[in-house]
Order: structure tokens, then sequence, then C-alpha cells
């Protein structure tokens, strides 16, 4: 799916699709849906924070997608902070895939703007057993491996469009970020502009955060490296049976 090609970005942080497109009408993630994973306490209210466009394919690709449970989704997180912290997503984890002891992996990529994807193991009690912030750009893409947690930070000043592939039945796990008011770092505005990584102290233990250029993480999906994930899927729906 490319941008300025197959659906447009306005100004609102809503897209336009063309012709020959399938998507859904958005999701809205509003303030009053992140407050229980905020770093401070803020009114709630219901601004916009990030736009969820699950299901999106071209028309002639809807069946490639249904016949391998597979989901494309597209989602525009806004620029902006709410009080001093950066606008990311609720953050969630995955369930077990069936008959199995690993929980389903997801593949994101950046198509415009700049993220950073926190990626947390827990241990039993819910407390965090490894972290890393994994920075991403334009193109890279980022595999979220089994058993890790994620939340996607928005830290430039443009929207952050990007879109993952998922295994298209199950439902997420938002209880164990929202027991500890998030993952166990939070991003800030610091004095001189820039953001700053915080420790979240309703978790009991410490651990370091590892920070992670995109383009240093190993690729599962071999193809890519050389393609968008779309095209990628759509070229090799059989490379992606790791997500199921
Ligand atoms: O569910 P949230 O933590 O709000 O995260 C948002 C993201 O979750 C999943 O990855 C969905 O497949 C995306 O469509 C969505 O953008």
């Amino acid at each position: 799916m490319i941008l300025g090609k197959h659906f447009t970005l306005e100004a609102s942080g809503l897209l336009t699709f063309a012709g020959g497109v399938l998507a859904p009408e958005p999701d809205i993630r509003r303030l009053a849906d992140v407050l229980p994973v905020l770093y401070a306490d803020v009114p709630p209210s219901d601004r916009p924070l990030y736009y969820m466009y699950r299901g999106v394919c071209l028309e002639k690709d809807r069946e490639l997608y249904q016949q391998h449970d597979i989901r494309y989704d597209i989602t525009v997180v806004l620029p902006g902070t709410i009080g001093k912290e950066y606008i990311k997503t609720v953050g969630h984890f995955h369930p077990l895939k069936p008959h199995s002891s690993e929980t389903y992996p997801e593949y994101y990529e950046v198509l415009d703007g700049e993220a950073i994807y926190l990626l947390q193991k827990n241990n039993r009690s819910g407390e965090v057993e490894e972290i890393m912030a994994v920075e991403a750009k334009k193109g890279d893409k980022v595999f979220i491996p089994p058993a890790y947690g994620h939340v996607t930070i928005n830290p430039g000043s443009q929207p952050l469009v990007m879109v993952n592939l998922i295994e298209s039945h199950f439902s997420s796990l938002y209880g164990p970020f929202r027991e500890k008011r998030g993952a166990a770092y939070y991003y800030l505005e610091g004095e001189d502009g820039k953001g700053d990584f915080v420790k979240n102290t309703h978790y009991q233990n410490s651990v370091a955060l590892k920070m992670v250029a995109a383009p240093n993480l190993s690729q599962p999906v071999s193809i890519v490296k050389n393609k968008s994930l779309y095209e990628a899927f759509v070229a090799e729906p059989e490379a992606f049976k790791i997500l199921k």
C-alpha cells in the first residue's frame, strides 16, 4: 500500500483512499482511552490521538488475505504531547496461539514519520523482564516477537503512518499494561525539547532500557528486506505463516 498512490493523508490525520482500495471506517482512540496508561493524571477528553484502519487491501487481494487469515492495518498516530508525554498507543500483549506455548507475533512497517516501538517482556507476576525501544523511520520493518507486549510512540513532529500484518482473529490483551499504568518506561519531552525516557515506578523491579535502531533488527521473513510488507505478503503469503 503506497502513501500518495493508494491513499493520501489529510491534515486531520484521516486517510482518503483511491479507487480499488477496500478500507473500513477508522476506529479512533481518544485521550480518554489512553488515560489508564499515561505518566500523568490529565482530565479526560475526546481529543483524537490515533486512527486505526483495520483490514485494508486492494480489491484484487481480498481473497488472498482472507484465505490466509491475515489482516493488513494502517494506523495514523498524530504528533504532539499529552502534558509532557509524547502521544502513544494504549499498548497490549497478544494471547497464546491455539495449542501452543507461543503468543502471536506481528510485523510493523513505518510508511511515513517516525516511531519508537517499546517491546516489553514480562515475567509471570507481571513485572518487567526485558524492555527495548526500537527507533524506526520510513521504510523500516519491525518484527514483534512472541511474548513481547508493545506500545508505539510518535516522537516526531509529523503524523506517524504505520502498517501491520497480523493474524486476523485474536483479541489483544490490555490488562498487563493497564495494571502497571503502561510500559516500564514513559517517553517525555525534556527541557531541551528532546525526548527522555522516564522509568515507570509502578513496576517493582528495574530493568535498563535497550536502545535499538530498527535497521539492526533481524528479519524472520527475509523477503521484507526488499519489499514493503504489503508487496511481500502478496508475493509470498506462505512466508508469513509465522504470524499464525
Ligand atoms: O490496540 P492499541 O494498543 O490501541 O494499538 C493499536 C494497534 O493495535 C494492533 O496492532 C492493531 O492491529 C492495529 O490496527 C492498531 O493500530
